[in-house]
């Protein structure tokens, strides 16, 4: 008899605060940032096969390949080369997130094909843990998608309580893909200051996000008008902003009130 499929969510990932600190010799940059995940995000299902397969759908299906570059195949078969065990696995993955969009979309499905094969093929934990930082920068964090302070290259990571557990939340997206290796690289190299408390904290990849994509201002702007906005920022490299709302019915109103061409996704942070 064949086993029921497994499902696990890939939630989308906030940056609460991110603080650019300075370039490494990897090319990369020190980062110290608060991570925080959404109850929602993208879905991804495992049935039981003979071979490794991915078939994509959901809104955002058109935008991605499907073939041995995406990032819930590398894992995979990382995962199944690492412990040993034959690649059968049927995976679907529901793409409900925006690509490229500051919100670890494809890092959240990395790790949640992590986490979803170390059940469904009964592997060892400490392998995907062990193989997290090499498939993505945010792959660590998103494998355990909890409040997380991180630094490093952003993979060395810690719990913490940012207490905003529960708050109903708004992602906007202007709908302008970003590429990260093209913010980064738009970052004037100036330190502005350690991460203590995130509310006090910054993005420092907004202004190079902005000078991409001038519409995220637009977006951050609009936010600033809607009524019940606790706190309004861009995630990651953008061009994802997010709100934290007072109430749910202040963030089912302004997520009624927004604008048609933007993207939006109305959560709780978990
Ligand atoms: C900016 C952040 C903040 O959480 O999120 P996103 O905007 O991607 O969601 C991350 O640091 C993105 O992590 P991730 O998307 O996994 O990046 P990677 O695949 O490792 O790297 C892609 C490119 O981003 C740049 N990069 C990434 C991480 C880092 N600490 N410094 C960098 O300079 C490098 O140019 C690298 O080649
Ligand atoms: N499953 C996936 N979902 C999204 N993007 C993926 C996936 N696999 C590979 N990618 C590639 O990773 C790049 C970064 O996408 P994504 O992780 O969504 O960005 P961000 O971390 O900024 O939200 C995209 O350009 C895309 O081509």
């Amino acid at each position: 008899m064949s086993r029921p499929p497994l499902v696990e969510v890939a939630p989308a990932k906030l940056n609460l605060a991110l603080h650019v600190r300075g370039r490494r010799a990897d090319g990369r940059h020190d980062l110290e940032t608060i991570f925080a995940f959404c109850t929602d995000g993208d879905k991804l299902t495992a049935l039981e096969s003979d071979d490794l397969s991915l078939t994509i759908t959901g809104p955002f299906a058109a935008m991605l390949d499907d073939g041995p570059g995406n990032l819930v195949h590398r894992a995979a078969s990382a995962l199944a080369a690492e412990a040993r065990v034959g690649k059968g696995v049927a995976l679907t993955l529901e793409k409900n997130l925006p690509v490229a969009s500051g919100i670890g979309g494809g890092s959240a499905d990395a790790g949640a094909a992590l986490r979803l094969l170390t059940r469904f093929w009964g592997t060892d934990p400490a392998l995907a843990q062990r193989l997290a930082p090499e498939l993505g920068s945010d792959v660590p964090a998103c494998l355990l998608s909890m409040t997380a302070r991180g630094t490093g290259a952003g993979d060395a990571l810690e719990l913490v309580d940012a207490g905003v557990a529960d708050t109903p939340v708004l992602l906007v997206n202007p709908m302008l893909p970003l590429s990260t290796r093209d913010v980064f690289a738009g970052w004037d190299g100036v330190d502005r200051g350690p991460l203590g408390d995130w509310r006090e904290g910054r993005n420092d990849l907004e202004a190079p996000a902005r000078r991409l994509v001038p519409a995220i201002g637009e977006v951050l702007d609009w936010f600033e008008e809607q009524d019940g906005v606790d706190l309004a920022r861009m995630s990651g490299s953008g061009a994802t902003c997010f709100a934290l709302f007072e109430t749910e019915d202040a963030r089912d109103a302004a997520a009624a009130a927004c604008p048609e061409e933007w993207w939006q996704m109305a959560s709780f942070v978990r």
